[in-house]
């Protein structure tokens, strides 16, 4: 079998298009655009580029971005203080602080200061928590990504059997709980999983998310399974001083024996910006109290 490729980077297309369409309506309702506000802390290479996209992106969507970039050296007290001036600015509808933060920041504490209403990446425990009640919540970007791929490959996902590798705050967690709510038998493994290829080996569904180049291998998947790579890790390349991408799926073994596989880059990435808009665009509808926008 060759797998059929879930081209993730298309369907992030397809949803920033349709939030970008959803805008308009939010604008004449409101009088304004929704407002997207992330906070960069130092000069990580890669978080400066996903910082840059999210910018480019918010505009691109038709709502307003509001960058804040602090020093490496900034305090927690300094960054708290940024999150509870956006929480009380009426024209700011999402918060993001980009991760990782420098070490002498408590991440913890900084999620717990923004507003859950405008926890657009559904970090904070308020989130987490009504997602794992099933509550109406802000879901972080990158499993609600993984769970629209999902759905839009399979339909109904009920009765089938999931594995999420790996059990993150931001990714295992609640993918897990998403998973459930759609009515999956849903494993969580991580790395005190015994015999883990026996177990994804019993899975319809396999999700990859714990950050180990190319660990899943092929001769684990079920023939037919539907295969989610989470994992973005940056490798030496065959050529000198140069890297590459590849997820913590062996994608070319993978490939032979799957049903659907998401690719590296391409595939799981590119959602979780999309998402990132369409939280924005739902939390600035929930703020004003008015109806969720429909078909995202
Ligand atoms: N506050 C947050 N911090 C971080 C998050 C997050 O969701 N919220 N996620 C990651 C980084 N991230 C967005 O912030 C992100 C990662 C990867 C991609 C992406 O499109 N990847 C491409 C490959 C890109 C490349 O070539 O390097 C792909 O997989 O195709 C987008 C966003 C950590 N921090
Ligand atoms: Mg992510």
């Amino acid at each position: 079998m060759t797998a059929e490729i879930i081209n993730g980077k298309a369907f992030a297309e397809g949803l920033r298009e349709r939030v970008a369409a959803a805008v308009p309506e939010f604008h004449s309702a409101s009088g304004r655009a929704p407002g997207l506000a992330v906070v960069l802390v130092g000069e990580d290479p890669a978080s400066q580029v996903y910082v840059r996209s999210k910018g480019k992106a918010t505009v691109a969507a038709g709502m307003q971005s509001i960058e804040h970039r602090l020093p490496p050296s900034v305090s927690q007290d300094e960054l708290i203080a940024l999150v509870a001036a956006l929480n009380a600015d009426d024209m700011v509808d999402g918060i993001l602080v980009q991760l990782p933060l420098p070490p002498q920041i408590d991440e913890k504490a900084v999620i717990a200061a923004i507003d859950p209403a405008k926890d657009v990446d559904g970090f904070h425990v308020v989130n987490a928590g009504r997602l794992a009640v099933g509550e109406d919540a802000l879901v972080p970007c990158t499993p609600l990504g993984c769970l629209m791929l999902l759905k839009d490959k399979l339909g109904d996902l009920s009765g089938l059997d999931a594995v999420v590798i790996g059990r993150s705050n931001i990714v295992g967690k609640p993918m897990a709980q998403l998973l459930i709510k759609e009515s999956c038998t849903v494993t969580v493994a991580h790395s005190r999983t015994k015999d883990l290829s026996d177990v994804v080996r019993r899975a319809d569904i396999v999700v990859a998310a714990v950050g180990r180049p190319e660990m899943v291998r092929g001769g684990w998947i079920k023939p037919g399974a539907t295969v989610i790579d989470v994992g973005i890790n940056r490798v030496p390349s065959t050529e000198p001083g140069k890297t590459r991408l590849v997820g913590d799926v062996a994608y070319a073994e993978a490939a032979e024996v799957a049903g659907a596989i998401t690719p590296v880059p391409g595939g799981v990435g590119p959602m979780t910006i999309a998402v990132l808009l369409r939280n924005t665009l739902v939390a600035a509808h929930a703020r004003l109290g008015l109806a969720a926008p429909e078909g995202l």
